[in-house]
């Protein structure tokens, strides 16, 4: 199986997840985004709120009917991506960028199911670089206090190579290339604790669902 043959397997089982009435938290990337596309295979009477510009335009272009969280702030399932999956579900998230609401949206759903190809599971988390959302102004007093904590800071750029990359809220990005993260409790909090800082791409304690693709197809780990 592919890589992309697994991440089309968890897409389409994610989907038995959700049902008529209910209000569906999309994901982004592009695990997300093959979820979201067998979602709206299926023409779903359900109400979605998406967690990037590129998502919430995807479901409205494919016939979903999309909403802001100011019209649906609770939802009864999130479906998205991660980087890494570890002990816990414990996770690492915003390798597109869009951790800050991506952790909204998770942070307003009852259920959080995590979808990922076998490759992304870890048994510590740090291997895949720490995303870290940053105020712009913020910059150049975060990178030293984040290279102070040993995280090895590194502006991310554009995908173009024309300029930083900018998230859909409008702030810097920045990659910690950490390694392994031994104690992801305490680094969310001492990276959390820099003024400037306005998220971090650790999901601890939010996924209560894992849809796994391996050799072996689909399986379904507990939080
Ligand atoms: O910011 C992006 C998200 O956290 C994605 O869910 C994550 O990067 C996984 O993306 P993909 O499914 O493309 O590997």
């Amino acid at each position: 199986m592919t890589q992309d043959e697994a991440k089309a397997a968890v897409a389409r089982r994610a989907v038995e997840f959700v049902e008529d009435g209910m209000r569906v938290g999309l994901g982004t990337g592009t695990t997300a985004t093959m979820f979201i596309r067998a979602l709206a295979e299926r023409k779903p009477k359900i109400r979605c709120v998406a967690s990037s510009d590129a998502s919430f335009n995807l479901g409205a272009e494919l016939g979903l009917d999309m909403m802001t969280l100011n019209e649906l702030p609770e939802i009864d399932v999130y479906i998205d991506g991660a980087d890494e999956v570890g002990p816990g579900l414990a996770l690492i998230k915003g390798g597109g960028g869009a951790l800050l609401r991506e952790k909204i949206v998770a942070s307003a759903a009852k259920r959080f199911v995590v979808v990922v190809d076998s490759s992304k599971v870890v048994e510590c988390l740090g291997k895949f670089p720490l995303p870290i959302e940053v105020i712009k102004m913020a910059l150049p007093l975060v990178l030293p206090k984040l290279e102070a904590l040993g995280l090895e800071p590194k502006q991310r750029r554009a995908k173009s190579g024309d300029g930083p990359y900018l998230t859909d809220e409008g702030n810097f990005i920045v990659d910690c290339f950490v390694g392994k993260i031994a104690d992801p409790v305490m680094v969310a909090a001492e990276v959390r604790a820099i003024v400037g800082v306005v998220e971090h791409g650790l999901f601890l304690g939010m996924a209560q669902v894992a849809l796994v693709a391996g050799e072996d197809g689909v399986t379904e780990w507990l939080g």
